[in-house]
């Protein structure tokens, strides 16, 4: 589960350096086969070039004589039998198979797409422009961040990150990424590397658009990698044959002889002939719904702007102060509090660690960084919706986090001594990692929050560990506001109401990273124990 977390890809680096020491010994041991091969090739040819060409008999000494009949029997049999290559590809495989356990699996190379086609969606990214490294909107082709050291991905990259869609069934992700391979495909030579050709790219490509065909359709085709037939959906909306008929075309050019795609040609003309009018107009692709999520739209349009964060003074009851919630601990040191929304309430304290504190907490979790989970009925489970790796950390296995659990009372008065608080649980996120919409408190009786015996999460504090360079703000949906990353800053809001109900507009979500490694630490407080500290009230607005 590498892709969860950028520790772990990061990791994988070291990984590839030892492939790199191992894919060299190989290629010199390949080398000196090869020279040795040739100084073979040499001395024979220049026997054919010099003596053998003699006019009168070349083999007129037993000597010669012998040596061309050992070269044929023994020499010959040596060099076209030599197990040598064979020897050498073992050792590289050997030593590549020792290394499989700190490699990527199946599992991280498609989660490593996923989380460029989660990029994709939510920022809504031109793919085109994402293909040479650059992050741009459909609807704004300037970049909104530029890398500084750019990368692109080449026609296998994509071909790949196409068959993950594929594979799904999603045909919208699919037909936006196979597009992008046969172009790039198209003028570029054959690598050993590669998993797919111009060929298969057409294939899929063809496939994919044939499967979003707009009108009724009683026919069948096969499909590629089922290499079966294939009934059409009828009540398919969305497509385009003609598509798929050019690329099948075209592909039969580098392919002749394939008699399934020229099958599906015949079919695909047989079908334009039919419906002509329909199914040759142009075709828009609609994403489809994946995990469904009432708030999506909201939720991406907060991960792409500010939403209704107001403009500097804008809002006179919205302010910054420095602040000491009245400890004489914070007198001379006062904290710098922004105060971000009201309703909820939700600040934004700065400065809350050092430098050197986020470092050593990053550094102390990550021997204990594990799949994140969520509250999946009366116990956790993995979820796409959540995508990175968390630790939790004891106030008294490391003299920084107890310093942070003091600071976190100083300034919120709250009792954070176990069990009225969990544990710091330290956050690393993945390969366009995210935490889409969620309540932090328990909404069902028999939620694992309560397995603590303390009441619900009433208060949330998230430190930001890192900085980001983009993406991963936190936003707020139904309040309608975004928090960008600010290094070392803490959030802090209430998830409950005074009454102890809990406050719906404190759904929140952490936006896809796009670029950057984010670290954050949560602290949830319980409702006990903060009885005088946080007083109720009957007052549901409150
Ligand atoms: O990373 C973020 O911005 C939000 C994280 C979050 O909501 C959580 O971990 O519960
Ligand atoms: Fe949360």
């Amino acid at each position: 589960e590498m892709f969860t977390s950028m520790l772990s890809v990061n990791q994988a680096v070291s990984a590839e350096r030892k492939l790199i020491d191992h894919l060299i010994i190989y290629i010199e041991h390949e080398a000196q086969r090869l020279e040795d091969i040739k100084r073979f090739f040499s001395r024979v040819t220049s026997l054919h070039d010099g003596i053998y060409n003699e006019p009168s008999d070349p083999i007129a000494n037993p000597i010669a004589a012998f040596k061309l009949v050992k070269r044929l029997k023994s020499e010959w049999l040596n060099v076209v039998h030599s197990t040598e290559a064979e020897e050498n590809i073992k050792v590289l495989r050997e030593d590549y198979r020792r290394m499989e356990s700190s490699l990527p699996k199946l599992e991280d190379l498609r989660g490593a797409a996923h989380g460029l086609m989660r990029l994709q969606d939510v920022y809504n990214l031109h793919v085109e422009s994402l293909v040479r490294g650059h992050f741009q909107q459909i609807s704004d082709p300037v970049d909104f961040y530029k890398l500084s050291v750019s990368d692109m991905l080449s026609g296998d990259d994509c071909f790949l990150v196409g068959k993950v869609a594929y594979d799904l069934e999603d045909y919208y992700h699919s037909v936006l990424w196979f597009e992008e391979a046969v172009r790039l495909f198209r003028g570029t030579e054959w690598s050993p590397e590669n998993e797919g050709t111009l060929e298969d790219a057409l294939d899929h490509l063809a496939f994919s658009h044939f499967k979003e065909i707009k009108n009724q359709l009683k026919t069948w085709i096969t499909s590629p990698h089922r290499r079966c037939f294939f009934q059409a959906d009828l009540n398919s909306k969305t497509g385009n044959i003609s598509h798929a008929l050019s690329l099948s075309r075209e592909l039969l050019l580098h392919d002749p002889m394939n008699r399934r795609v020229h099958f599906n040609v015949e079919k695909y003309e047989k079908l334009l002939n039919e419906n002509l009018p329909a199914t040759s107009s142009g075709l828009t692709l609609k994403r489809p719904d994946g995990i469904y999520l009432r708030t999506r739209n909201a939720y991406e349009q907060l991960c792409q702007t500010k939403g209704s964060q107001p403009k500097h003074f804008e809002n006179p009851s919205l302010f910054c102060d420095y602040f000491t919630n009245g400890s004489p601990a914070l007198f001379l040191q006062p904290i710098r509090r922004e105060i971000i929304s009201l309703q909820p309430y939700v600040v934004l304290f700065h400065g809350f660690v050092t430098q050197a504190e986020a470092k050593n907490i990053r550094k102390y979790a990550m021997p204990g960084l594990r799949r994140s989970v969520v509250a999946s009925g009366m116990n956790q489970a993995t979820a796409e919706y959540r995508i990175s790796k968390s630790a939790w950390l004891k106030e008294s296995a490391h003299e920084v986090v107890g310093k942070l659990d003091q600071r976190i009372t100083l300034v919120t008065g709250l009792n954070v001594q176990p069990p009225y608080a969990e544990y710091l649980q330290v956050v690393n996120y993945g390969i366009g990692g995210h935490y889409e919409p969620h309540f932090d408190h328990a909404t069902s009786d028999s939620s694992p929050l309560y397995r603590l015996k303390t009441g619900n999460r009433v208060a949330t504090i998230m430190i930001y560990l890192s900085p980001v360079q983009a993406g991963g703000s936190t936003a707020f949906i139904y309040a309608n506001f975004s928090v960008p990353v600010v290094q070392n800053a803490a959030l802090f809001w209430w998830n409950l109401h005074k009454n102890g109900q809990g406050n719906v507009d404190t759904l929140h979500a952490g936006c896809p990273v796009i670029v950057g490694n984010k670290w954050v630490a949560n602290k949830w407080v319980h409702e006990y124990e903060q009885e005088f500290r946080r007083r109720c009230s009957l007052n549901p607005e409150e």
